[in-house]
């Protein structure tokens, strides 16, 4: 089975909020929210893409990261494995580069059914950790 390699960001600020966007409708998984990132292109390593998708989406420079949780998950369209990463420091205000909606949320507001279905385990790590 092909997938598809994809780093995500849990980005958090100094209030431990947590950044979320929204899918465009036209992307896959679209209209719901996501943690920002995106796919591994050749030769990159995991984290060279973390600092690429995060450059790119939000315009600021990931400068600590720790790797966090990877979750495989079959979309039947497209399976995904997100190696989810958290970025306790970053400098620059996060802007929607791609005019996407950004919000700010504490873990304890996030919604599952509001996200991918791949990302219930993802919050389900974050409300368990205590961050
Ligand atoms: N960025 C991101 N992708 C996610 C999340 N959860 C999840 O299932 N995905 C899936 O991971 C895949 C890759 O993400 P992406 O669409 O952000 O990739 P990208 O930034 O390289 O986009 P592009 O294809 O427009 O260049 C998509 O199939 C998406 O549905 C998430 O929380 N964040
Ligand atoms: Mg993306």
């Amino acid at each position: 089975m092909k997938q598809i390699d994809v780093a995500v960001a849990i980005m958090l600020n100094t209030e431990q909020q947590v950044l979320t966007s929204w899918r465009q409708l036209h992307q896959h998984q679209g209209g719901l929210w996501e943690f920002p990132g995106g796919k591994r292109e050749p030769d990159e390593s995991m984290f060279d893409t973390l600092q690429r998708e995060i450059h790119e989406e939000l315009g600021v420079s990931v400068e600590t990261a720790a790797p966090f949780v990877r979750i495989e998950h079959d979309y039947g369209d497209k399976q995904v494995s997100l190696d989810v990463w958290l970025v306790s420091h970053f400098t620059g205000e996060p802007q929607g580069k791609e005019g996407q909606a950004l919000r700010w949320q504490t873990i304890d507001e996030l919604e599952k059914g509001e996200f991918p279905a791949a990302n219930a385990a993802i919050i389900e790590a974050l409300q368990r950790a205590s961050i």
